[in-house]
């Protein structure tokens, strides 16, 4: 079960919670899923060389998946009142995620900007990268991580203005299917007062030309 608190966890004595938890992971049941895989698409799983793959997988499973035991408030609570009411914004953030249709990758980068609450309380900087890491590290559509980032930044530190753009290459669109290596899916999400036009194409300036 993932620990993200916006899904009525708050408060509640978490396993394992913390902003990079381990041990999460079934790994003898997903090592036997994985062998059972090998299996299936007719490889030997007793071929020396694949011997150690399914254990191998299980522990990777831990890093890939990670953001679901990540709690995004906990990411988001350390924040400085150095009194900046105006955009902040990291562009260029690489995401690395799993679509949660083929569980392949999807990888490219977010640009995360913010206006911050009326008392100017500002969040690290690193902490965006973390929160994009958050919902990113979890099979996932990359429209439904755009909104979650942004969402979080309303919630967690009372930003009155959110713009996060998401560029991604979608594996399961370039290895397999349609096969349209090259093709970028761009996705958005605004919040707040950075809805009104001009405000909007500012920042929307500032991501794409710096
Ligand atoms: N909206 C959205 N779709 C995604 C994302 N990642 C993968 N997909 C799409 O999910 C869809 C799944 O479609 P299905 O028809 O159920 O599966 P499929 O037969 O494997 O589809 P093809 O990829 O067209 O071969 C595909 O069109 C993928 O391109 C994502 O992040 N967002
Ligand atoms: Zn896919």
């Amino acid at each position: 079960m993932s620990i993200d608190s916006e899904h009525s966890m708050v408060g509640q004595a978490l396993p394992h919670s913390g902003p990079s938890s381990t041990g999460f992971v079934d790994k003898p049941r997903a090592a036997a899923a994985v062998r059972e895989f090998l299996a299936a698409i007719g490889e030997d799983p007793d071929r020396e060389d694949l011997l150690e793959t399914p254990m191998r997988v299980a522990k990777a499973a831990e890093e890939l998946f990670a953001g679901m035991h990540t709690d995004p408030a906990e990411v988001l609570s350390k924040t400085f009142d150095i009194s900046h009411d105006e955009l902040v914004l990291v562009r260029d953030i690489e995401v690395q995620s799993f679509c949660e249709h083929h569980l392949l990758p999807f990888v490219g980068v977010a640009h995360v900007g913010y206006i911050p609450s009326k008392d100017g309380r500002v969040t690290g900087l690193s902490k965006l990268g973390r929160l994009v890491d958050c919902y990113a590290k979890r099979p996932q559509v990359q429209e439904r991580l755009t909104t979650q980032v942004a969402d979080a930044l309303v919630r967690y530190i009372g930003a009155r203005g959110v713009i996060v753009v998401v560029e991604c290459e979608h594996m399961c669109m370039t290895m397999r299917g349609v096969r349209k290596p090259g093709s970028r899916t761009v996705t958005s999400a605004v919040r707040g007062i950075l809805r009104d036009p001009a405000t909007r194409a500012e920042a929307m300036g500032l991501i794409t030309n710096g």
